[in-house]
């Protein structure tokens, strides 16, 4: 497959009703405008949804190498290019469309085309490159112009397993996503440390903006990050 580059638009791939997610609702689109009352959240999860999901960041952080380590189950250095996957949450298949992105500039005004369907980005620098943690308000920046205010963003530090080239320290991560209220931890994909739970998470929280039943708590992805951090022990890796 190829990259997204060179790829059609989502839409033309995916014939699929898909809701455009509003925060706290499950509004299918058309359904809510400023002007209009807001569809109430739906009671039960559609598993026929699927979520445009998108990683994004500079050159050579690991986006496709998070992708293949999430898809496959393994560190395979090389090309890659999109793919599905379904997440089971809280009993519910969540359908994930994951799309890997180019980070050189040249191919960043066709990224932003795709911002814009996106329900999920996930946004990565290299704790070894300043320079890729610096250009992460960038990144915001141009996510904010483009796409749906709404989007779910998680900002993920990855080759956390490089720790002795370590040049971004966790809390430093931490401190930016607290600014911009986005999720945030540190991955590897080359050991997969963290990998499936950032999926996990950012699976719940679709879920979670799509069926929110009247009296039960909103679902908390910062919370639901620590106590999973805290279960499997991932932490220790770093
Ligand atoms: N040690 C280590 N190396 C990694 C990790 N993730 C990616 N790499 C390596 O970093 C390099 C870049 O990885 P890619 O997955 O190609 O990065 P990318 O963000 O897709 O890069 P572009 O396609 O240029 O946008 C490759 O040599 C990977 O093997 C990781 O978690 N740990």
């Amino acid at each position: 497959m190829e990259r997204m580059e060179s790829m059609e638009p989502i839409s033309a791939y995916y014939t699929t009703a898909y809701p455009e997610i509003q925060p706290d609702s499950g509004c299918r689109s058309g359904e809510a405008t400023a002007s209009q009352p807001r569809t109430p959240p739906a009671l039960t999860y559609d598993e026929e949804l699927v979520h445009k999901t998108i990683l994004v960041g500079d050159s050579g952080v690991g986006k496709t190498s998070l992708l293949v380590q999430f898809d496959q189950g393994k560190f395979i250095p090389g090309s890659f290019s999109a793919t599905n996957k379904v997440v089971t949450v809280d009993g519910v298949n969540v359908k994930l469309q994951i799309w890997d992105t180019a980070g050189q500039e040249r191919f960043r005004s066709v990224t932003h085309a795709y911002y814009r369907d996106a329900h999920a980005l996930f946004l990565l620098y290299d704790i070894t490159s300043k320079s890729s943690f610096d250009n992460i308000r960038a990144w915001l920046t141009e996510i904010h112009e483009y796409a749906q205010s709404h989007v779910v963003i998680m900002l993920l530090g990855n080759k956390a397993d490089m720790s002795s080239d370590r040049a971004i320290q966790r809390d430093e991560g931490e401190r930016l996503a607290r600014e911009y209220s986005v999720p945030f931890m540190e991955t590897s994909a080359k050991t997969g440390v963290n990998v499936e739970l950032a999926f996990t998470a950012v699976a719940k929280e679709l879920k979670h903006r799509v069926v929110q039943h009247t009296n039960a708590p909103k679902f908390q992805i910062h919370e639901y990050i620590e106590a999973q951090k805290e279960k499997s022990g991932c932490c220790s890796y770093f």
